[in-house]
């Protein structure tokens, strides 16, 4: 197991990264044909810190991610984002090749940004043993438990460390234990200096955060 100071290494820990900050200014949005999804938004959103988005089934919090990564353009109001340069995006359900090892889930991204495969797989290597996946690394994505795909997506996702991080109920399917784990990691990536936004429905993710937007009552 790696020090704490080890493990944001391992992550990113934002070295020489430009200083990334969100800002919505009386975001709302509405799909063709239907109503307002949510009052209007006004929030900031930091380097370091977690956000939770929370909200009965429907009130728009998916919609609010897309519209945070820029696929979406919100009805009204204004997106600002300050020194974004990369975004992660973790979904619900966690997607893998099947056959695939766990290493490779997390070395490929980091090919394609150019690094060697010595330094990809060193690095992956290190992530994988924060989100305490090192013993799983050989194996292939088809034996891991939920909890365990879970957290590789994190840790993919968080390899090339995002400025942004959103994900998308972590924990929706999970055991008390092992949604745990997954809020730690999520803790973990904050720590590396990524802002983290999480849609969830969980009190306890929501209660791991440090802020909670929430798009209704
Ligand atoms: N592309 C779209 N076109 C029209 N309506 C949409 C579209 N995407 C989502 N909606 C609608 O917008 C509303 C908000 O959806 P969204 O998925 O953002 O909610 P949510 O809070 O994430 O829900 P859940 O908790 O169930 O995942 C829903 O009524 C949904 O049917």
């Amino acid at each position: 197991m790696l020090a704490l100071n080890e493990q944001r290494e391992a992550v990113g820990a934002g070295a020489g990264r430009a200083r990334a900050q969100v800002d919505l200014c009386d975001v709302r949005h509405k799909f063709a044909g239907g109503e307002f999804l949510f009052r209007p938004l006004n929030a900031t959103l930091l380097p370091g810190q977690r956000y939770a988005l929370t909200g009965a089934s429907g009130s728009g919090k998916s919609t609010l991610l897309s519209i945070l990564a820029g696929w979406l353009d919100p009805s009204e109001g204004t997106v600002l984002r300050h020194g974004l340069q990369s975004i992660g995006w973790v979904f619900q359900n966690p997607h893998g090749s099947a056959r695939r090892s766990v290493v490779d889930h997390v070395v490929l991204p980091l090919l394609a940004t150019g690094a060697s495969r010595r330094h990809a797989e060193t690095q992956a290597r290190l992530v994988l043993e924060a989100f305490q996946l090192a013993h799983r690394a050989d194996d292939a994505f088809s034996v891991l438990s939920g909890g365990e795909a879970q957290r590789l997506m994190l840790a993919r996702a968080v390899a090339s460390s995002p400025d942004l991080l959103l994900v998308d109920e972590p924990t929706a399917q999970l055991d008390m234990r092992t949604a745990e784990t997954v809020n730690t990691a999520l803790q973990l990536v904050s720590a590396g200096g990524s802002i983290v936004v999480v849609a969830t429905h969980d009190e306890r993710t929501a209660d791991a955060c440090d802020q909670t937007i929430a798009l209704s009552e």
